[in-house]
């Protein structure tokens, strides 16, 4: 008889406070004979750190350790074709677990659909096998909780940038922005903060490290410094007050 394949599971585990996972991922999460999750090399995990103390004993932890997050790499080797090839080995290896029947949740920090690695395994797989995915607080929910700033009034619109986006790019967008949350600061944080300077934004952006999590950091932005900001860290710009 063909073996019934197992379901990947995509479980947001949320921004970091471990009782802002949802009982439906805690649940999912106690089901699951494989967990997996993304973690940078050398070290422990984000998501990893927010379930760890409900894994048991039977379940199979599979880590997908990134091959390069910040490094540079040796030509002729490219970034791109370095991530491709490895969500190409990450998404075999979890299919090796779903062809055995085994269910597989991939952890996620915050959201799985919100700028998560699990996306990628995602377009991969859903095709294949039974996809779920169970959504997460994300951080710049979590961000705004924290920081206490509403993000959007009445007819206000939010826009979410990416820092990574080039100088001149980042300036167009946040000059059209009724408020606007800007992630994946680390090594680019210095540029966000001119970028807001040049913008008048600086004094009503607020900034903070780890959002929820125990090693939360909020910081005025002006006393931020320069080339310090981790990557899970993130900028609000709250949209104005409404005097309603
Ligand atoms: C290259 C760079 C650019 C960029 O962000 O675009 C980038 N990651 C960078 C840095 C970095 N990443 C991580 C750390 C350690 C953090 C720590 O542990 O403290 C550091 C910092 C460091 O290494 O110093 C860990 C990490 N990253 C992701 C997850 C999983 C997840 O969140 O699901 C986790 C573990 C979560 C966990 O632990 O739970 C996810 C993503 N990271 C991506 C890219 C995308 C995948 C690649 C692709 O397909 O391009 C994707 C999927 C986001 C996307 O596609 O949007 C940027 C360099 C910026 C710069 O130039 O400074
Ligand atoms: C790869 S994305 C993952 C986003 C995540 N899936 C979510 O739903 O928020 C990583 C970026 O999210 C932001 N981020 C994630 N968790 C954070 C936290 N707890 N505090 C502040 N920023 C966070 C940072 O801007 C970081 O560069």
């Amino acid at each position: 008889m063909m073996q019934q394949p197992g379901r990947l599971i995509g479980l947001g585990v949320g921004p970091g406070d471990p009782e802002l996972i949802t009982v439906k991922a805690l649940r999912l999460l106690r089901e699951s004979p494989v967990v997996a999750y993304f973690v940078a090399k050398g070290k422990k995990g984000n998501a990893f750190g927010i379930i760890e103390a409900h894994l048991q004993d039977a379940q199979t932890l599979l880590p997908l350790v990134y091959p390069v997050t910040t490094e540079a790499l040796p030509a002729p080797l490219s970034y791109e074709q370095v991530i491709s090839d490895f969500y190409d080995a990450a998404g075999e290896e979890l299919a090796a677990h779903l062809d055995a029947g085994r269910d597989v949740a991939v952890i996620c920090e915050g959201d799985p659909f919100f700028y998560g690695s699990y996306m990628y395994l995602h377009d991969r797989l859903a095709e294949r096998y039974e996809a779920e995915v169970v959504p997460g607080v994300c951080s710049m929910l979590g961000g705004a909780s924290v920081l206490g700033a509403p993000l959007v009034y009445r007819n206000q619109s939010l826009s979410v940038l990416s820092g990574v986006l080039p100088h001149e790019d980042l300036k167009r967008r946040l000059a059209d922005a009724d408020a606007a949350v800007i992630m994946k600061l680390g090594r680019n944080f210095p540029k966000v903060r001119q970028v807001l300077e040049e913008l008048g934004l600086a004094e009503r952006a607020l900034y903070v490290e780890r959002a929820t999590m125990a090693n939360q950091k909020i910081v005025p932005l002006d006393q931020v410094e320069p080339m310090s900001s981790p990557y899970f860290s993130l900028i609000i710009v709250p949209g104005e007050r409404w005097q309603g």
